[in-house]
């Protein structure tokens, strides 16, 4: 009886499972028929509950076309090969559909892989699928959910967006930070020339230096942490995307612990909470020393002010969580991009010559960009598109979860299901793009399709409730250095090879390996090393 009561109590809660039980042990203890009875029907009662649950999940998982599931783990094997997940996902996808199902370990995923369908969700149903499913990497390392990309759609969420919005985000506070962008590019122009024409790793530099523009607008200085908190950073990004078993098996969390990735995120966490923690300290200080009236309030000072007024609950993690996502979204997804743009004009020489002749004649008088003409760059700004829809940073945008049984398209999608929308495969779909594999800028010369998310086949920043607060924030940190480095410079590879472009993923997609060029200086540039 004992054996019968677990049997069909597993998937069901533990408390009725308690339940059974007392009645089991009343029962070997002499207690009357009528226990014997209830008891019965109980189990009777948690068998049909049973069955029909799982009768409904394999319902839908009818409903939704997906490859075979093995026994436990699902489909997650097909997720294992070297390929990465969004070129297989968009292989999957060829063969069962743009709606897809699979099962991973113990999560049920939906995965969307073309711009109707992602319009159902981001548009139509985008309420439904607002909130992000809690990850556990992503709780350890964002104080529990609280900045605002991992944090569940509500009131919070909505406060945080407003309050960075309004401080750092909006197109009037980017516009003021017009100089501090100007002087971060030309420092690099200026590294640039003092080597002599030798090969320069341009991937660091543009990766200091939109550290360096974020850190200032956002945080007023510097950090001083900085290379240190770009390495902590790294680290984080890779031990995120890297294989928690709990992410797929919530209730294995103790091979978390066994394996180790556990206490090394934690460490990570740590390391990086430290750099936050003085960043946090030292505005509390220059706050209580008090501020001249030249200093400009920044982003963190403002938190730290609505923390003192009491008019918006947050405690110093929640102001670290904040900092945490703006020095990692605001940097490592602008300088992927810029070294994705110039690898792809290294590839398509016609473009890199057009793009370069464009900005000299703009600013040929000047022999200098800054961003009064960047406005007429009109093939520069092509080919910051057509980087953003052939590499998409977030090649999977962010994870969302279903808050509500939902029907998309006649899909029934139950609630709790986590889903993913396959960025990546949308941009390069035949049934919008001519030669989609192709580097064309040219596609968006006279075309409205813009990545401000009401063009779903172009979805590069997400769309809808979620869709990237950063997007006035990122476009001149991507034009400004793309402009500067192609005025001043000729470029080409240190040797005689095809560029290589393999990706790595991590929570964004960014070069594996380094870019290093080797720059030749332009000789109507008037910025001397
Ligand atoms: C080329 C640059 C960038 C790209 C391609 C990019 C892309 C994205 C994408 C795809 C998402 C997820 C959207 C979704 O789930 O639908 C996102 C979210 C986010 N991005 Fe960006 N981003 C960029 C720059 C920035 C910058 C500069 C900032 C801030 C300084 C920023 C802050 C955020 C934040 C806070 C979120 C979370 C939004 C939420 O969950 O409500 N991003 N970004």
């Amino acid at each position: 009886m004992l054996l019968i009561s677990a049997f069909f109590c597993f998937r069901s809660s533990s408390f009725l499972f308690l339940k059974a039980l007392l009645f089991f042990v009343l029962m070997e203890f002499g207690i009357p028929l009528f226990h014997i009875f209830i008891s019965f029907l109980l189990v009777l009662l948690m068998a049909i509950r049973s069955v029909r649950k799982s009768k409904a999940r394999s319902l839908t998982q009818r409903l939704i076309p997906g490859p075979r599931k093995l026994p436990l783990i699902g489909n997650l094997h097909q997720l294992a090969g070297p390929t990465l997940p969004h070129r297989t996902l968009r292989d999957l996808a060829t063969k069962h559909g743009t709606v897809m199902h699979l099962q991973l370990g113990q999560v049920s995923t939906v995965v969307i892989s073309s711009a109707e369908m992602a319009e159902e969700i981001m548009k139509t149903h985008d309420i439904v699928f607002a909130s992000r499913p809690s990850l556990v990497a992503a709780k350890i390392i964002t104080y529990e959910c609280t900045d605002i990309v991992f944090s569940p759609y509500g009131k919070y969420w909505r406060n945080l967006r407003k309050i960075c919005t309004s401080e750092l985000l909006s197109a009037s506070r980017v516009a003021s930070f017009r100089s501090i962008r100007e002087e971060e590019v030309l420092n690099l122009v200026k590294t640039i020339k003092s080597n002599d024409g030798l090969a320069v790793n341009l991937s660091q530099k543009v990766f200091s230096m939109t550290y360096g523009i974020t850190a200032r607008a956002a945080f007023g200085k510097k950090c001083k942490y900085q290379d240190s908190f770009i390495s902590v950073v790294a680290e984080q990004t890779k031990l995120v995307s890297g294989f928690f078993v709990s992410e797929f098996f919530p209730s294995l969390q103790f091979l978390d612990v066994v394996s180790g990735i556990k206490y090394r995120v934690e460490k990570t966490r740590a390391e990086a909470d430290g750099i936050l923690e003085s960043i946090v300290n030292d505005h509390k200080e220059s706050r209580a020393r008090g501020r001249s009236k030249d200093d400009r309030e920044d982003l963190v000072d403002l938190l730290l002010r609505l923390q003192e007024d009491d008019e918006f609950p947050l405690t110093d993690n929640n102001v670290k969580a904040i900092i945490l996502d703006i020095f990692t979204a605001g940097s490592e997804t602008s300088a992927s991009t810029v070294e994705w743009a110039l690898s792809e004009m290294i590839k398509n020489p016609r473009v890199m010559a057009k793009a370069q002749a464009e900005v000299r004649q703009v600013f040929q008088g000047k022999g200098n960009v800054d961003e009064t003409g960047i406005h007429q760059l009109q093939y520069l700004k092509c080919v910051i598109k057509e980087t953003l829809r052939l590499h998409p940073i977030l090649p999977l945008l962010l994870p969302r979860e279903c808050s509500k049984n939902c029907e998309v398209n006649g899909f029934e999608i139950p609630s709790k299901t986590r889903v993913i929308i396959n960025a990546w495969a949308i941009g390069r779909d035949p049934n919008h793009w001519a030669q989609p594999e192709n580097f064309e800028p040219e596609r968006f010369i006279n075309s409205s399709v813009d990545f401000l998310g009401t063009n779903f086949e172009f979805i590069p920043f997400g769309a809808g409730r979620r869709i990237c607060p950063g997007i006035l924030f990122a476009v001149p940190n991507l034009e400004l250095p793309l402009a500067q480095l192609l005025f001043h410079f000729d470029w080409k590879l240190p040797k005689q090879e095809d560029i290589d472009m393999t990706e790595e993923f991590g929570l964004s997609v960014r070069r594996k390996n380094d870019l290093v060029l080797v720059p030749t200086p332009y000789h109507a540039s008037i910025i001397v090393s």
